[in-house]
């Protein structure tokens, strides 16, 4: 469905002196700057992915994302979609790609979802049995039927965000990128939109979610791709992925006496609450679990104890903080050398 190879992007820009002095010189001369936002990264999604694409502030998501859509050309490097070039054949891709922006509205503020969502019908030219039979189906499944007629601007967050997706995939897109898509949304509103995107993609819909948000992470996707400074430094499964955590696990343990310094393999104190309440994060393969706990029920007595798999949220922070390779530009084997 989309096979990216050696995409690179590097912005040209000018730049901006910081004393007087400094701006002065601009006036007459403004030297340029290169801003290398992507760096030769390779992948491919296959048709029904679920793939979510992260990487931290700054990390080269969007310009990505903005070349896929063809909204960028890229310096150098392929890419092709639904058998498209995606910068190359705009006007046809379009017509066959969606896109929800978790921040940025396509539905008109001050008409009513269902007028924003007919205007669309004409600009994709959807005939109307179509339009009729998919506008039936997604609010059904949705639960907007009478909402779509309120102004937008009526509507609540969450409801706004569930008319986004009928506005989103009323051409019956086969690729929908979606960015941050529950940002701002309460437990349930989340889950409701978490629950439609799966069921469009058991439909057939292949969906690549940016999201800052890990619980959306781990509840759709199935492959994650991680960029960081432009390079790519993960790209396998989500049980791969939790895999990188390794027998690690989370441990909140209160104990009867006071504990002091802990000096176990293995075992890192995470925070301390009390002298008698801790969090502990423990590597079983070096400690075993029923080794610790037999010791801290004789040194310190266990009044309670609760045990869970450590969140991705740590082996993200770790790709996060991974520094860009001296003189890189590409990085596809680092994930080979650093977390496989
Ligand atoms: N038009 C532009 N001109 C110059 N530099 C740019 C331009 N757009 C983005 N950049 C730079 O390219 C790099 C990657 O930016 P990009 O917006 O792709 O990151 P991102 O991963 O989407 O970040 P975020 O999560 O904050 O949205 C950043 O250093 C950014 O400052």
């Amino acid at each position: 469905m989309i096979e990216v190879c050696g995409l690179t992007k590097t912005y040209l820009t000018h730049e901006r002196g910081h004393t007087l002095k400094e701006m002065a010189v601009n006036v007459i001369k403004r030297p340029m700057k290169e801003v290398h936002a992507v760096k030769d990264i390779s992948f491919t999604v296959e048709t029904g992915g679920m793939v979510a694409f992260l990487g931290p502030n700054g990390a080269g998501k969007s310009t990505t994302l903005k070349m896929l859509t063809g909204v960028l050309h890229p310096t150098s490097g392929e890419a092709t979609a639904l058998g498209f070039t995606p910068w190359k054949n705009r006007r046809e891709y379009v017509r066959r790609i969606g896109a929800v922006f978790g921040q940025k509205s396509q539905l008109l503020w001050d008409i009513p979802p269902i007028d924003s969502f007919y205007m669309n019908k004409a600009i994709y030219g959807v005939p109307d049995r179509a339009y009729k039979e998919t506008l039936d189906h997604l609010t059904e499944l949705l639960g907007v039927t009478t909402l779509i007629r309120k102004p937008t601007r009526q509507l609540s967050l969450g409801e706004r965000m569930k008319c986004e997706f009928i506005m989103a995939m009323l051409h019956r897109p086969e690729l929908v990128f979606l960015d941050e898509p529950t940002i701002g949304l309460d437990v349930i509103a989340k889950e409701n939109i978490r629950d439609f995107i799966r069921s469009m993609n058991q439909q057939g819909v292949t969906f690549i979610l940016t999201t800052h948000d890990l619980d959306d992470v781990e509840l759709l996707a199935r492959r994650v791709i991680v960029i960081n400074h432009g390079e790519l430094v993960f790209d396998d499964s989500i049980s791969a992925l939790r895999g990188q955590l390794g027998m690690r696990k989370a441990v909140r343990l209160s104990t009867e006496q006071p504990v002091a310094e802990l000096h176990l393999p293995g075992v890192t104190l995470i925070k301390r609450h009390h002298d008698r309440e801790l969090e502990l994060e423990i590597d079983v393969e070096l400690f075993p679990l029923k080794s610790f706990i037999s010791h801290i029920n004789e040194q310190y007595g266990i009044l309670d104890m609760a045990m869970e798999p450590l969140p991705i949220e740590t082996v993200m922070k770790q790709l996060y903080a991974s520094e860009p390779r001296p003189g890189s530009f590409g990085a596809g084997s680092r994930i080979a050398a650093s977390y496989r």
